[in-house]
């Protein structure tokens, strides 16, 4: 791995936590709007939209099929369903790409249009470059080998697998955007020039929905922190270092209170408030 790449502290992840403070209401705080799950994955939305809540927004809207959005209100009932203006997007986990549907892409195309920040999760992640919004992706290994392939960069798992550093700044180079390799090593870049690695402090991690918390982590602070995004665009990938950290911390926690022992997504999303607290506090 290139020297060049810096690991993101707990001091470096407390710069881009903020308190309310008594002049702030909800819309203040900012508003994520979320577009995530389908029937054949509701739990992606839930773990995203729980994850934002947790990471304290001001508000979260969510778009999605009804037996989702019923599966979203069960858990968080302070979701609000009802399309309105939004912050900041997180879109895609738990949908399939190959089966968007008329609404689905009318929701799509609504949130892309709006030119606020957006995450473009798992099955958006063909979206990229369709927009000029500052956007962040967050692909896995295989979905970054899916999405370069598809854009005429032929590359295999392996080969990132190999070079996962040099593959995430070849794409941030090539698709213009700050992205955000998830793995062990979560790899954070952008076009210009910004590198940012961060560890992963227990392996338990790797489970099946906690890209989706982390999907949520990130929108929740790309809307609190709006009002800095729209005149500094390198705060994208800071903030996007930040969210990996907070996720990665939340893990930790969850997991030690467990013994050392293992975690599910959820239990993640629920150990966000504590990460936040203390980075709040430092
Ligand atoms: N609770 C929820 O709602 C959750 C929803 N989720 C949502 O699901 C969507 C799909 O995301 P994903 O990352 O899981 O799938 P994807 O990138 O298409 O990779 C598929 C690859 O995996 C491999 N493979 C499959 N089984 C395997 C096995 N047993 N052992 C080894 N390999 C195996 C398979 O390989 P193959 O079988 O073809 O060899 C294929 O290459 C996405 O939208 C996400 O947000 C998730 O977040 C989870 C929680
Ligand atoms: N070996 C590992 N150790 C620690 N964290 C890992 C490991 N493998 C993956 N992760 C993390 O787990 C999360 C998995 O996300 P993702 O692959 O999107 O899964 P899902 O789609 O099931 O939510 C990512 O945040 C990634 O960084």
């Amino acid at each position: 791995m290139d020297g060049s790449w810096r690991e993101w502290t707990a001091d470096d992840a407390a710069e881009w936590v903020v308190e309310p403070a008594a002049v702030d209401d909800k819309y203040a705080r900012g508003v994520l709007g979320i577009v995530t799950g389908s029937t054949e994955y509701p739990g992606a939305a839930v773990l995203g939209v729980e994850a934002a809540h947790r990471t304290g927004v001001g508000m979260v809207r969510y778009s999605g099929p009804r037996a989702v959005r019923a599966a979203v209100l069960a858990r968080r009932p302070e979701t609000v369903t009802v399309a309105g203006r939004v912050q900041a997007w997180l879109i895609g986990s738990g949908i399939d790409p190959a089966r968007r549907s008329f609404v689905l892409l009318g929701d799509l195309q609504h949130a892309l249009a709006d030119r606020v920040p957006v995450v473009l999760d798992s099955g958006a992640l063909d979206l990229v470059g369709t927009h000029t919004a500052p956007t962040v992706v967050t692909p896995h290994l295989r979905e970054l080998a899916a999405l370069l392939t598809a854009r005429e960069i032929p590359v295999g798992i392996e080969e990132i697998r190999a070079d996962p550093a040099g593959w995430a700044e070849r794409a941030a180079r090539e698709l213009g955007v700050a992205v955000l390799l998830k793995g062990a090593v979560t790899y954070v870049c952008d076009p210009d020039g910004d590198r940012y690695t961060v560890t992963a402090p227990t392996h338990w991690l790797a489970t099946a929905g906690t890209g989706d918390v982390l999907g949520g982590i990130l929108g929740a602070l790309l809307a609190t922190h709006h009002e800095r995004l729209s005149v500094d665009a390198d705060a994208l990938t800071a903030l996007a270092a930040t969210a990996a950290w907070v996720h990665g911390e939340a893990a930790r926690r969850a997991s030690a209170g467990v013994a050392g022992g293992p975690i599910a997504a959820l239990d993640v999303a629920e150990a966000v408030p504590g990460v936040i607290g203390m980075l709040a506090g430092r």
